[in-house]
């Protein structure tokens, strides 16, 4: 099972998503930025340092919402540990993603998500709804 941290990153009401590049797996299916903890790092130290090196930013953490198992067939399975953020500093720079797009809370279901992704897009909604209301 690879552990992979991901961030929910959020900006003036809307969540900043990547789409993965050409000749990675799931080529070209959106996900939340992020990538696998390493050995001896915790769930959070892996975000910021995923985020760092894959977009050139800092965040900072609101909440981790419920973990994700998910087994892609052929595939690895994977437990993702999401977390909301907000955007601190640095100037976006895309360095891994094939593009990076900041969409609407409402709007997040339209991206073609990897899979794993599709209970935390959940998540995201619920959450945010509620704060709405
Ligand atoms: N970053 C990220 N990876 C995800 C998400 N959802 C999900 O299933 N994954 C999977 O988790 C794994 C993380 O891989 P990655 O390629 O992003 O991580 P990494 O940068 O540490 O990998 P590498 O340096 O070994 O290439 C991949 O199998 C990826 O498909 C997500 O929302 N964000």
């Amino acid at each position: 099972m690879i552990p992979v941290s991901c961030g929910v990153v959020l900006s003036d009401g809307f969540v900043l998503c990547a789409q993965r590049n050409h000749g990675q797996a799931h080529a070209l299916k959106w996900e939340f930025p992020g990538g696998k903890i390493e050995e001896g790092e915790s769930a959070e130290e892996a975000l910021r340092r995923e985020l760092l090196e894959e977009l050139n930013i800092t965040v900072k953490v609101i909440t981790s919402l419920k973990s994700v198992v998910h087994a892609y067939v052929d595939g690895p399975m994977v437990k993702l540990h999401p977390f909301v953020c907000l955007k601190d500093k640095g100037q976006l720079i895309v360095k891994e993603h094939r593009q990076i797009r900041w969409v609407k809370v409402e709007l997040l279901n339209n991206l073609n998500w990897v899979d794993a992704d599709l209970p935390v897009v959940k998540q995201v909604r619920e959450l945010l709804d509620a704060s709405n209301r």
